[in-house]
């Protein structure tokens, strides 16, 4: 299995009123093509800056990441990193962010629009992108006749619509109820498992862990440990005895 995502010394600091704060912390990994791939950790260990980093979405102080075989943090105008979030990656986040009084089509439409595709190939793969996640049923719904679990659906409908071949998911299920996350983590195994498209997700959630291939854990900053599901067990450990 090759290499998709590389990160190597990566460190973030954020200059903050009181002072610098260190994000990330000098952490080195990689995440395989087609892997399902967590990042677990306390509240400001650095989840979501890692996430960021590795979408494009913020630069890295220093380090390397690349990612498709482009090294990103080499990419210094805005443009580039917009070029390379439209090509390579689609972002799943807790809020949905749909537009009301859109239906559920043209939001999922929305970032085709963005790239210049005609309006017939537009609800073709808008369509196609709502089959793969179950709802193509609800494609002339407006978002607010949806439960908060198939509007979160429509969000992922929305982030493939483009093809990317890595979803980044900050946590995904946050918002939801035992049920519809897992309803959403079915999703993104079918996702995975049945077009190939590599995953990442940060999650509070250790339930959602035995949906992955393998889980970083964070701790301030740092990258602490990577568990694959023969470990979980102790990943699970080290968390209770942080209660
Ligand atoms: N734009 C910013 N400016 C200043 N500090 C920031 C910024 N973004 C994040 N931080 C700080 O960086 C650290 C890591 O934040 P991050 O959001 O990555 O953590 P997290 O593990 O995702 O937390 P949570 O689970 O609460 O979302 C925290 O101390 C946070 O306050």
């Amino acid at each position: 299995m090759s290499e998709i995502i590389i990160l190597e010394h990566v460190s973030k600091i954020y200059n903050s009123a009181s002072g610098p704060v260190i994000a990330v912390n000098d952490v080195s990994m990689s995440v395989r093509q087609g892997e399902f791939f967590a990042i677990v950790g306390p509240s400001g260990s650095g989840k979501t800056t890692m996430l960021h980093l590795i979408g494009g979405l913020d630069r890295p102080t220093s380090g390397k990441i690349i990612v498709a075989g482009r090294e990103i943090s080499s990419l210094r105008s805005d443009e580039s990193l917009s070029r390379y979030r439209n090509e390579i990656v689609g972002f799943v986040f807790q809020m949905f962010y749909l537009v009301p009084r859109l239906k559920v089509i043209e939001n999922v439409e929305l970032p085709l629009i963005k790239k210049g595709i005609q309006r017939d190939e537009r609800r073709k793969m808008a369509l196609e992108a709502l089959r793969m996640v179950g709802l193509e049923s609800a494609a002339l719904k407006y978002p607010t006749q949806l439960s908060g679990g198939e509007q979160q659906r429509v969000a992922i409908a929305r982030a493939i619509v483009g093809r990317p071949r890595i979803l980044l998911a900050d946590e995904p299920t946050g918002n939801l109820d035992a049920r519809n996350s897992q309803v959403i983590m079915d999703v993104f195994r079918k996702l995975n498992q049945e077009y190939g498209i590599t995953i990442v997700m940060v999650t509070h959630n250790l339930e959602l862990i035995w949906y992955c291939d393998r889980v970083a854990r964070m701790q301030s900053g740092s990258l602490v440990d990577i568990y694959t599901p023969d470990t979980y067990d102790q990943l699970i450990v080290s968390f209770v005895k942080k209660l």
